[in-house]
């Protein structure tokens, strides 16, 4: 399966009380991989709300990744988004499978980059690209980091960070695969206007 597309991720606070409805409006104009991401420490909630994702993808055929959780994920047999404090890659990809789909913030260091490939990581991500709400202390990355990481990596590549319909089309010009957004897809005003956004991401896509 090629990994290309819009990669939505969610946001407890942002999704409050419109969880669900806000995640299928977005399946509805079309994701690539869906990222289930709560940094609470709730296990049942999480455990709940991840269930129901993986039902949603299922019908939508798209893929579900868990944030962080390795356990969360082998246990709904979905993939997986680690950072770099989040536990080694070569034994989540040995717990998961080689199907698994695993992925591995590189910041703006090809050397992670290199290093997750070697390891087994299925995408890498860079960022943050621009001002973000959801994760203003992320370490920046520039556009020039994209051109090298084109040139040197041979697996898709994700870009994330503040990332909007009006400022995603130079990613995509520098070789980016994925798009990975938060608020510029659910910070919208309604469900009709997510689907909308996500089928303008796949438009910049060309998927
Ligand atoms: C697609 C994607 N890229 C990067 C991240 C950030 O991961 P991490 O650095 O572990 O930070 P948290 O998201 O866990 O706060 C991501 N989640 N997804
Ligand atoms: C979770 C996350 N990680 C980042 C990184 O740079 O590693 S930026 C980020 C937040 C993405 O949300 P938004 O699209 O609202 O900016
Ligand atoms: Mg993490």
């Amino acid at each position: 399966m090629k990994l290309r597309g819009l990669y939505a991720i969610t946001d407890s606070q942002l999704l409050a009380g419109k969880f669900l409805s806000y995640v299928e409006a977005a399946l509805e104009g079309g994701v690539t991989l869906l990222q289930y991401r709560d940094k609470s420490n709730d296990e049942a909630r999480r455990l709940r709300e991840a269930e129901a994702l993986r039902n949603l993808c299922d019908r939508y055929k798209t893929q579900l990744i868990i944030n962080d959780d390795a356990e969360l994920a082998a246990r709904l047999n979905v993939g997986v988004h680690l950072g770099q404090t989040d536990g080694p890659l070569s034994p989540t990809r040995a717990l998961l499978g080689s199907k698994a789909i695993i992925g591995s913030t590189c910041h703006a260091q090809i050397e992670l980059a290199e290093q997750a490939t070697k390891e087994g990581a299925s995408y890498v991500a860079f960022g943050r690209f621009f001002n973000s709400s959801t994760k203003p202390g992320a370490p920046t990355c520039s556009l020039d980091l994209l051109d090298q990481a084109r040139k040197q990596l041979h697996l898709p590549i994700c870009a994330i960070g503040g990332i909007t319909l009006d400022n995603a089309a130079p990613l995509v010009a520098h070789g980016v695969d994925l798009l990975a957004v938060v608020h510029g897809l659910f910070g919208a005003e309604s469900t009709a206007e997510v689907t909308r956004r996500a089928r303008a991401f796949n438009e910049l896509l060309k998927i």
